[in-house]
């Protein structure tokens, strides 16, 4: 088995309604996603992929959906404030903590064909969530 991995960075504000400590105010990160695939064998070039491959494919989600947005439980008061003032916002299902948005961005990339088997999400530089299926 091969294994390869892209990393890719990007910006995000949100909150953690229900966190008992400072997440739970409004504030940001400036995260790295370290997205794994693998293959049996590789193509005839030699690789599991193309690591532009997976960054064309993460970056066009990852610029609609997550960079420089603001992501908030649907559930979050301040939804209505953002609607009423024209803001971006993605509201989610579950709260938009750094394991939710790794298995966003894996099932994403599996959807679009890749072979996923790990995304890491670094939210700071001492903390990192991940999201893999057996
Ligand atoms: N399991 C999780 N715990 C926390 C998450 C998360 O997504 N999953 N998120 C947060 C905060 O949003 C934020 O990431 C703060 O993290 P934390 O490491 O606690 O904050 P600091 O960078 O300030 O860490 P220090 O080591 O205290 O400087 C919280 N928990
Ligand atoms: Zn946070």
């Amino acid at each position: 088995m091969f294994t390869i991995t892209k990393e890719v960075y990007f910006c995000y504000g949100h909150r953690l309604m229900n966190h008992s400590g400072k997440c739970r105010h409004l504030h940001g990160h400036s995260v790295k996603a370290a997205i794994s695939v693998a293959q049996d064998q590789l193509n005839d070039q030699g690789m599991v992929c193309d690591f532009a491959d997976i960054k064309q494919c993460v970056e066009g989600y990852i610029n609609e959906y997550l960079d420089h947005n603001f992501l908030l439980h649907k559930n979050d008061p301040i939804v209505p404030v953002l609607i009423e003032n024209k803001e971006r916002f993605l509201a989610l299902d579950e709260h938009p903590t750094a394991e939710v948005i790794s298995k966003m961005i894996y099932q994403y990339l599996k959807k679009s064909g890749f072979n996923v088997v790990e995304v890491v999400l670094w939210e700071t530089a001492s903390a990192y969530a991940s999201y893999k299926e057996s």
